[in-house]
């Protein structure tokens, strides 16, 4: 496995080794000892998700508060997406900035999102199958969002002029000066 930093202390960028022959490919999506050895430290995860989205839909920016924050192993095993996490440690010297990468059943990338972040994704292929595990139960009461289009983060979402199609919760989610933070 390879694994790539980004500007941000925390997520990172990982490809697993993808052994292709005559049939297809085989790849480990997930290994306890690998994934801990990158990351640094022991991870637990306990739910893994999957959702299934048309070309320009935008889920995000979400994050679960504490107690519940949730730990995001993401990647897209049909299609492409533009994944993009937010930095939203108040303590942080990088808070209120982003990193973004492409995530494909091509390329196999995976990205781990601490806890402290807010994640989202754009759909750029006709439909995208998005796989990820989390280290915290989905609790609606802790649910935040960040809205995916604030000046003051500038993501640069590769629109290519397509109006992304939100969640009616997404639509109204708070920038980044009235969200919740992480302390
Ligand atoms: C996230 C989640 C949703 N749900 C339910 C709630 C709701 O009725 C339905 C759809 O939920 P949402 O609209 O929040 O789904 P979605 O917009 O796909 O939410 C996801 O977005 C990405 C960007 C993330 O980072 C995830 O953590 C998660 O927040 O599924 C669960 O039962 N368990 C879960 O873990």
């Amino acid at each position: 496995m390879n694994i790539l930093r980004t500007e941000l202390d925390g997520p990172l960028i990982l490809e697993p080794k993808v052994f292709g022959d005559a049939r297809g490919f085989f790849m480990e999506s997930w290994n306890q000892r690998g994934f801990d050895a990158a990351v640094g430290h022991p991870v637990t995860f306990v739910q893994d998700n999957h959702s299934r989205s048309a070309r320009g839909v935008l889920r995000g920016l979400h994050y679960q508060l504490p107690p519940h924050a949730q730990g995001k192993l993401v990647r897209c095993t049909q299609g492409l997406v533009y994944d993009v996490a937010v930095d939203l440690r108040a303590s942080s010297p990088t808070f209120g900035r982003w990193a973004g990468v492409e995530l494909s059943g091509e390329n196999h990338r995976q990205f781990w999102i601490p806890p402290g972040f807010a994640h989202g994704f754009l759909v750029l292929s006709e439909s995208a199958d998005f796989l990820y595990k989390t280290t915290a139960f989905y609790d609606q009461p802790s649910e935040a969002a960040l809205r995916w289009d604030d000046p003051s983060v500038a993501i640069t979402w590769p629109l290519d002029g397509i109006e992304p199609l939100l969640s009616g919760k997404d639509v109204v989610a708070p920038l980044l000066a009235d969200a919740r933070r992480f302390d």
